[in-house]
């Protein structure tokens, strides 16, 4: 069943028709902050969790749209540092998702070509969501289509203060000089350092905040935030993403 991509079809588009996505100015890096999850099933009357578990199914449909339309990386916050202080039945279900999400889509991404990747500190984390992980982690690792990153455990600020422990104990040793520490140095200590940059950060549910997530990262990125709960989010409040961030970009093109 090939994929309908609303991509524009030619330049001379009718002025009266909506534009499409421009193919070649697809986001290479897009950051999601998947809020919304717990309102969502309060507002039906459901656990908390429910709302964790259909959220877990939006995933699954926005990886698919990312890798078909060319999205180089995809970065979702999935549980920060802070998510431990939930309840612990919460905590527990949470764990428990990277395990049902894998055991029934890892398939499908190696068939993709997806690579899964994580950032976040990932050996605190139950015996386990890392066993489901590393595996996953493993059998994708040769893929080079899109880049499927979980923020696991992951809080910026943990991130940047490791990072700089990390230096300051190679000017410790001699190994580093002080006049060399500059942002690229920075830059490679942390988690991401793999990574391109972020091009474009959404957030869903209304919230309009960063919340400790990927705080070095985003210096650059446009931000696009919409009221719909990550459960309601689709393919489309996702197209419409990036045409917003597109058109951004014309403007400044203009400059
Ligand atoms: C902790 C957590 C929470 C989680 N939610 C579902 C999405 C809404 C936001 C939070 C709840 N999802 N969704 C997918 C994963 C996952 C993580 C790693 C991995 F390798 C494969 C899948 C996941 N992990």
């Amino acid at each position: 069943m090939p994929i309908k991509f609303p991509f524009k079809k030619d330049k001379k588009q009718p002025s009266t028709e909506p534009l499409g996505l421009e193919e070649n100015h697809i986001p290479k890096h897009v950051a999601i902050i998947m809020d919304g999850n717990g309102r969502w099933a309060k507002n039906r009357g459901m656990p908390r969790i429910a709302g964790h578990k259909e959220g877990m199914g939006v995933v699954k449909r926005i990886v698919r749209y990312a890798s078909d339309i060319g999205v180089k990386v995809l970065t979702l916050y999935a549980f920060s540092t802070e998510n431990w202080k939930r309840p612990k039945n919460e905590v527990d279900f949470l764990m428990k998702l990277p395990v049902d999400f894998l055991s029934t889509y890892l398939p499908e991404l190696i068939e993709r070509n997806v690579q899964v990747r994580t950032i976040g500190d990932f050996d605190v984390l139950p015996a386990h969501t890392q066993k489901a992980v590393k595996e996953a982690m493993e059998k994708t690792k040769d893929n080079d289509g899109l880049i499927l990153n979980f923020a696991l455990n992951y809080g910026s600020r943990y991130e940047m203060v490791h990072a700089v422990k990390q230096i300051a104990s190679k000017v410790q040793d001699g190994e580093v000089d002080i006049s060399d520490i500059d942002e690229s140095m920075f830059s490679k200590e942390l988690y991401t350092s793999e990574l391109i940059e972020p091009d474009l950060l959404i957030r869903t549910s209304g919230e309009q905040r960063l919340s400790n997530f990927l705080l070095w990262q985003l210096a650059y990125a446009e931000f696009w935030f919409t009221e719909v709960y990550w459960p309601d989010f689709d393919e489309s409040h996702f197209e419409k993403a990036l045409y917003d961030f597109q058109n951004r970009k014309r403007r400044f093109g203009g400059v």
